[in-house]
């Protein structure tokens, strides 16, 4: 191929004008999620071949979502099946009203197994497993609420989130649940300025407030500079995504310390859809005494995600597939991952070119512009959100019915400061699990290299959940539903 024709998908976008890169101000957070936050890897020259791909794929438009099945929990095996109602939870009527009025019929398994246990007297610590989007974090908010007393003037629960935009979403939640209990404040222990201005607070003075949801950088100021939260009166501690809460550093230690300052009575409950069994064990060495739901491996892929590859010779290659999908979307959202920044970056940027409507979310953003981004999504300004692994968990978005890896999510080295060849089995379950929340139907699709396919038969044999290649056969309507 002559030289000519040879090509950097990316090279052409990285000084485009006019659209001017994020500004970076919340790198502490990036490093959380393994997102490379280290100078661009080389550059690699592509070939531009003529892509069989597009012409293969191009009738995926014909794919009829109208068609999609629901997991509606009826099934013993599906992680929504419950055999009790909201009723037999025995659950305040105000909060019952608040449930109901967020529309949920019945309790999920998690739901159904967790709140019993987390409601009872004597308290009980916990540990929790559930896949994503099973309803954990409606979970641990009931489980808040009920347990909060309206006389006391305050701090009564600290949750803990490993990014700002999902302790906002935490909060959404408690706020809705919360609808009929007026007496419900919440304070937003977050780096960003334009929610610490609303939260009013003198040094030393505790906080007149009964819930904390924050991040644990800020949350350790509060405690420890302001000294506007005593650790010591705390009736209830929720750590959320717990497994990268105490596996990280930095995050572990300050969690940490912060459950070491608390009271032996205060209830302690871990949740997340992933925890190795070294997380496992460290949790059960830190938690007194807890209740542990955990999952078998094979159960943690969820089946009403439907996970599809689709080989790519090149980087080409893949934008190619993206565009062949993008415009074969009728209904919902979907989020594309990409491993590197510079890549989010390169991929948002060109689909802006070509005339789609698509928006960035990496760690680059500030605070505010990643709460603005998110919430033009989730009010359905733009269908398709370009993200690293800042944006791999907990978002939870009912329209996104489609997640694509772009690039596919691997374990960082932090000793060799890059990815190694080893694919990381939970990001890529929080990332699909984006899509197909709480029993929906979603699909994903992994954009591989021929290099890639090992990584890809390892996530399979990993889960025990196929992952087809996607072709002709999948884009007739019944199908595509009997995987
Ligand atoms: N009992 C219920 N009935 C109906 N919908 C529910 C119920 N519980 C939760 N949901 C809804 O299901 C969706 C997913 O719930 P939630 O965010 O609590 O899941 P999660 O397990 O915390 O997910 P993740 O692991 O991704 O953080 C939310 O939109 C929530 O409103």
């Amino acid at each position: 191929m002559a030289n000519s024709d040879k090509a950097s998908m990316f090279r052409g976008f990285k000084n485009v004008s006019g659209i001017a890169p994020p500004t970076s101000n919340s790198q502490q957070q990036s490093n959380t999620f393994n997102e490379m936050l280290y100078e661009d890897r080389p550059e690699i020259v592509m070939t531009i071949d003529q892509l069989s791909l597009l012409n293969k794929h191009s009738n995926l438009r014909d794919i009829n979502y109208s068609l999609i099945h629901e997991d509606d929990g009826s099934s013993p095996q599906s992680p929504l099946h419950s055999v009790k109602t909201f009723e037999e939870l025995k659950l305040e009527p105000q909060l019952l009203n608040g449930i109901y009025y967020m529309g949920f019929r019945r309790p999920s398994r998690i739901q159904e197994r967790a709140l019993p246990q987390l409601l009872a007297y004597p308290p009980r610590n916990m540990i929790a497993q559930s896949q994503n989007g099973t309803g954990k974090t409606a979970a641990f908010s009931l489980a808040t609420l009920s347990r909060m007393d309206p006389n006391l003037d305050y701090v009564q629960a600290l949750i803990l989130s490993p990014t700002f935009e999902l302790a906002l979403q935490i909060g959404k939640v408690i706020e809705n649940m919360a609808k009929f209990l007026p007496h419900i404040k919440i304070a937003y222990a977050v780096r960003d300025p334009t929610i610490s201005k609303r939260n009013e607070y003198t040094k030393g003075k505790e906080l007149n407030v009964p819930i904390v949801i924050g991040t644990p950088g800020t949350v350790e100021d509060w405690c420890r500079k302001m000294k506007i939260i005593d650790l010591k009166k705390l009736r209830m501690f929720v750590v959320d995504e717990a497994d990268v809460m105490i596996s990280l550093p930095g995050f572990s230690q300050i969690c940490f310390n912060l459950k070491s300052a608390m009271g032996k009575d205060c209830q302690t409950m871990l949740f997340s859809a992933t925890y190795s069994d070294e997380v496992m064990d460290f949790a059960k060495r830190i938690i007194e005494n807890p209740v542990i739901f955990r999952l078998k491996r094979e159960e943690q892929s969820l089946s009403n995600i439907r996970q599809f590859y689709i080989k790519c010779n090149n980087d080409e290659e893949k934008y190619e597939a993206v565009k062949t999908i993008y415009s074969s979307i009728t209904i919902g959202q979907a989020m594309i991952f990409c491993r590197y920044k510079h890549t989010a970056h390169a991929l948002a940027l060109r689909m802006i070119n070509d005339k789609h409507c698509v928006e960035l979310l990496s760690s680059e953003l500030s605070v505010e512009q990643r709460a603005a981004v998110i919430n033009r999504f989730r009010d359905g300004k733009f269908r398709v959100l370009v993200v690293t692994n800042v944006c791999a968990r907990g978002i939870d978005i009912d329209d996104i019915s489609l997640v694509l890896n772009f690039e596919f999510p691997l374990i960082y080295d932090e000793t060799k400061r890059c990815f190694a060849d080893k694919p990381d089995y939970d990001t890529y379950l929080h990332r699909i699990g984006r899509a197909g929340r709480f029993g929906r139907i979603g699909h994903t699709f992994n954009l591989i290299t021929p290099s890639e396919m090992p990584l890809l038969e390892q996530i399979e044999n990993y889960f025990q959940k196929p992952i087809m290649e996607f072709s002709e056969k999948h884009i007739v309507d019944d199908d595509l539903y009997k995987i």
